[in-house]
């Protein structure tokens, strides 16, 4: 091989020689600097993972920091609705750029990016895995502290290739206790390993509800095994989220950026030592 530079990191080669496994890791737009890329995940749908993103967001933006969102559900994106984003985005001959909330949180996601909201995005595995990757390829989120990942449920072909294509520093496991916990968490968490990807904890959602009146937690969905779980897995229970109907509203009336108490801001600030 006359021009082997012995990197084979970025060799493709099938080579007798290679001593390193080649990384597939994409290059972001030549205009973005991020420091850390933290992705969101659940075992399977509608625990709350995009609540927990944006929430995460929202405390970290309220740190100071500079945060952003890449809404890689692409099938199912809820991040815009939940920071009252629904102007299309715009692009140069740079990329894509993002668009911006009140507070200054940047966001892609594939439903800034249709012509109407309520398009359904009819395609197949690979081509949403491949819009993913541009998503940190194309577009231009310049200088951020954070990128948070909202993941698609499950194992599939976007979890995939979010860890293989992006630097991810580490994965948030979204639950909750109805769950069949120690199965499903199980599978994501494995998954993470697989890829070499540290798991920094759990966030437990939907864990109890109080009632307005006479205070009492009561557990909805059943008593929590989150401890146990994380005990098995070596992990660490980061939140335990209750049940409360006016963060739902909060989410879907985009106003997630107002919205108080922010639950995981404990989470947020321990993100900061990462
Ligand atoms: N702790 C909570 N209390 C009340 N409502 C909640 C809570 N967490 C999430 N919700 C609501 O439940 C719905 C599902 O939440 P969310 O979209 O965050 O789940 P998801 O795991 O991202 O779902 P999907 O798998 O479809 O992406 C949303 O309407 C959200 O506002």
């Amino acid at each position: 091989m006359s021009d082997c530079t012995h990197d084979c990191s970025s060799c493709g080669e099938s080579c007798g020689e290679r001593t390193q496994p080649q990384s597939l890791l994409a290059p972001a737009n030549a205009l973005s600097d991020i420091k850390k890329v933290i992705a969101v995940v659940s075992g399977k749908g509608g625990v709350g993972k995009s609540l927990v993103t944006s929430s995460l967001a929202v405390a970290m933006r309220r740190m100071g920091k500079r945060v952003g969102i890449l809404d890689a559900d692409i099938t199912g994106p809820s991040i815009p609705t939940a920071f009252n984003l629904h102007e299309r985005a715009t692009g140069t001959d740079a990329g894509i750029n993002p668009s911006v909330s009140e507070t200054g949180i940047e966001v892609m996601s594939l439903n800034l990016l249709v012509e109407r909201e309520t398009d359904p995005v009819v395609w197949r595995g690979p081509v949403i895995a491949g819009t993913v990757k541009q998503f940190w390829t194309d577009v231009v989120w310049g200088d951020l502290d954070y990128l948070f990942v909202d993941m698609p449920p499950g194992t599939g072909d976007v979890p995939l290739t979010v860890f293989q294509s992006l630097p991810v520093d580490g994965i948030i496991v979204v639950t909750s206790p109805q769950d069949l916990v120690s199965m499903i968490v199980t599978k994501a968490v494995k998954m993470a390993e697989l890829m070499d990807i540290p798991v920094l904890g759990l966030v437990e959602n939907y864990s109890y509800f109080k009632c307005p009146d006479c205070g009492k937690a009561h557990a909805i969905f059943g008593e929590s095994h989150i401890d146990e779980v994380a005990h098995d897995l070596g992990l660490k229970v980061l939140a335990r989220l209750p049940i409360d109907p006016n963060v739902a509203a909060a989410c879907d009336n985009g106003a997630i950026e107002k919205f108080e108490p922010n639950y995981l801001a404990g989470v947020a600030k321990e993100l900061e030592t990462l």
